[in-house]
């Protein structure tokens, strides 16, 4: 599974701009035969929350068109980062992903909110996990904060995700957090993870990206470093099941205790 990080830079409060760029990288990705592309959270707005009225997407209608031509056109599988929507009158930070056929097979709400940049005065919580398979390959899909919860990333796994993607807007001054706490997911999770953060900054913080994929084993397969652009990286996919039979934590877990 070859896969497409598109640590971009996001126009603030500027979706038209934002769709130019996603539509230019998946250009990119298609010319250099990606089966799947990921993009970082909230890119089609930024944290212009206060702007949400005027710019979230209404039910993600304009994100799902974009998706799905882009999908089909391009014969690639998208997952989608996450974009500012709106659906009965409230605001969220939602994911989609659309399979090469343009066909969507996955809609998921951050369900934690990040209060140190304000989402919990903004947006609403999404209630659901968020599942799919791709090609065969059960995976999972969370935003960003999301993954300081080991409990929400071990409840996909449980359910059968090999692969989880985490897209993001994570500030520079934590990025050793977000590095470490992406290592032990992978570790604790016998799981690959494509983790996609933006670089850039916007009125209230810098972004310098370091977008990782880390192996079952807790290698980092690639590291994006600071650089805007397009990183590429090819999964073996059978690597989870030869961790998860050398040390078999999920067999060893005491379920009649926690
Ligand atoms: N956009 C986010 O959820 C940021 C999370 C973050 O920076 C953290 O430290 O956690």
């Amino acid at each position: 599974m070859k896969i497409a990080c598109v640590q971009m830079d996001i126009a603030f409060a500027n979706p038209m701009e934002n769709i130019r760029i996603i539509e230019k990288y998946t250009v990119e990705a298609a010319k250099a035969s990606a089966d799947v592309i990921v993009f970082p959270e909230m890119w089609n707005t930024g944290y212009a929350l206060e702007q949400l009225p005027k710019l979230a997407d209404e039910n993600g209608e304009q994100t799902k068109k974009l998706f799905k031509r882009l999908a089909q056109k391009y014969k690639i599988t998208i997952v989608g980062g996450s974009v500012a929507t709106r659906k009965k009158g409230k605001f969220f930070n939602t994911m989609y992903v659309f399979n090469m056929e343009g066909k969507m097979i996955a809609e998921y709400d951050k369900t934690h909110l990040f209060q140190l940049m304000d989402e919990h005065k903004f947006l609403e919580k999404g209630t659901e996990d968020n599942i799919f398979d791709l090609g065969g390959v059960t995976c999972g899909g969370v935003i960003c904060y999301d993954i300081r919860f080991p409990e929400w990333m071990r409840k996909h796994t449980l359910n059968g995700a090999k692969l989880m993607f985490v897209v993001a807007q994570w500030p520079k001054k934590r990025i050793d957090h977000w590095e470490i706490l992406l290592q032990a997911r992978a570790i604790e999770n016998q799981c690959f993870i494509v983790a996609v953060n933006r670089v850039g900054s916007d009125p209230n913080n810098e972004y310098n990206g370091h977008s990782l994929v880390i192996a079952p084993w807790g290698e980092r397969l690639l590291n994006g470093h600071t650089s805007e652009g397009i990183f590429y990286t090819d999964l073996d996919l059978e690597e989870v099941e030869k961790v998860r039979n050398t040390i078999p934590i999920f067999k060893d877990r005491r379920k009649d205790l926690y």
